[in-house]
């Protein structure tokens, strides 16, 4: 980065180990590896003598409640995140801090709480399902995973064809954030950027490991096939090409398959945080001001002491009770929401559209990965992305009644 003219300092992004530049998914398994056999499943280190970074990673769930709840305030994005993200992110909701974060986080709230907003999110994501279904069957697939983008899609095409004088309408997303007063283009153009990161790349990540997850367990494909069967014929409903928000609210073993293949692939796999002030972290560990705090949801997934023996394996059944009702996890043990003042605003219309989606296409298709034998090359980025996409052989399912 050159010095920039504003005063921020400029940072070496990744001055400390340029090979994990260019090959970020070791970073986050050798992280993963280290975190497993620290004690406390901490891991700190302190480059700063070498005019680099100092930090810790962490695999601890009382430090990452800590972090992003108890100590909230001492624990911000911090200048170093802003400033490395911010050609990409601007000063958006995920990086901005104070007062910034705060009036964005308020109107976004606001919007989320919205009836109205459940409602787009069901109506919108039963279009897009029509659509798909309506297509090519060897282009169903690959539709099906650029079906995701919705609700953010539809904030950037409003955006470009009404142009900054239509944002004023009562009834739009955007013009709430334009009535806080904050409604530069700039700003406006950040709030964007920062909801189709949000509502497009982390649903999308999360879809392509559940299908590879699931391609590779006949058995959940099934178990995931009869489950819709059953909601299908107990709702008696007739809209061949959608679940309705009940519906979906009864798919316990989707939403615990989902939930699990994000366990094992979190879309936010590793979130930093700056320390304001020296602490010492619940587990002991010491962090200095200014270092960088890291949880790494990918690594808690394979703690034996978090998850038991078999946590490297994906088992939708550690989801739900003896009844098979879904039963959740601490959001400091399963952080992949995050926790705290800061947690995900999208989290329940995320999966209304997964599930929409997962219900939509296993009803008619079973999937078998054809991109050869283990897991598919991860690509860590601000979400973690499966490499080379995710070939599949589509074939309509024998009990399919549509
Ligand atoms: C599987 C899907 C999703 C996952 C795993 C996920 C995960 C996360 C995580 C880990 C954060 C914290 C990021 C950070 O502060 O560094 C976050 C924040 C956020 N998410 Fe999601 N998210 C998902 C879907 C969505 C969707 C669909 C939306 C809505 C468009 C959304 C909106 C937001 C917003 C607005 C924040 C910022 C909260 C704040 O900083 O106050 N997310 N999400």
């Amino acid at each position: 980065k050159q010095p920039r003219a504003d005063g921020l300092k400029a940072y070496p992004i990744v001055g400390i180990l340029p090979h994990f530049v260019r090959n970020q998914h070791r970073l986050l398994e050798w992280s993963a590896g280290v975190v497993a056999r620290c004690p406390t499943h901490t891991m700190s280190f302190n480059f700063k003598g070498f005019g680099l970074i100092a930090g810790a990673i962490t695999g601890n769930p009382a430090n990452v409640e800590h972090i992003v709840k108890t100590n909230f305030q001492n624990y911000s994005k911090g200048e170093y995140v802003v400033s490395v993200m911010e050609d990409f992110l601007g000063h958006g909701i995920f990086n901005s801090d104070g007062d910034q974060w705060l009036w964005q986080r308020k109107a976004a709230s606001y919007e989320f709480n919205k009836r109205s907003l459940r409602n787009f999110v069901v109506d919108t994501v039963r279009w897009r399902a029509k659509r798909l279904l309506d297509l090519e069957p060897e282009r169903r697939m690959r539709e099906a995973l650029a079906t995701i983008h919705g609700y953010a899609d539809r904030i950037v095409r409003e955006r470009r064809e009404r142009g900054a004088a239509g944002l004023a309408r009562k009834d739009d997303f955007l013009s709430r954030f334009a009535a806080t007063g904050e409604h530069s283009d700039e700003s406006l153009r950040d709030v964007v950027t920062n909801f189709v990161l949000a509502g497009r790349d982390t649903t999308s990540s999360a879809l392509t490991w559940f299908f590879w997850l699931v391609s590779g367990q006949p058995d959940v494909e099934d178990r995931i096939a009869r489950e819709i069967r059953a909601v299908r014929a107990s709702s008696g409903s007739t809209d061949a090409a959608a679940f309705s928000f009940d519906e979906l609210r009864e798919m316990h073993y989707l939403h615990a398959a989902i939930t699990e293949a994000m366990r094992l692939y979190p879309p936010v796999a590793m979130d930093s945080h700056c320390c304001q002030n020296d602490d010492v972290l619940p587990d002991g560990t010491f962090v200095g001001k200014g270092w960088q705090v890291t949880y790494s949801a990918y690594a808690m997934a394979r703690l034996e002491e978090l998850w038991g023996a078999d946590c490297e394996e994906f088992r939708p059944e550690r989801w739900l009770d003896e009844d098979g009702v879904f039963r959740p996890e601490s959001p400091f043990k399963y952080p992949v929401f995050h926790g705290g003042p800061r947690m995900c605003l999208g989290k329940e219309m995320a999966y209304i559209q997964m599930k929409s989606i997962a219900a939509c296409v296993f009803e008619r298709f079973s999937f078998r990965f054809v991109g050869g034998e283990g897991r598919p090359g991860l690509v860590f980025s601000v979400t973690l992305r499966m490499e080379g996409g995710l070939p599949m052989r589509v074939k309509k399912r024998r009990d399919s009644v549509c």
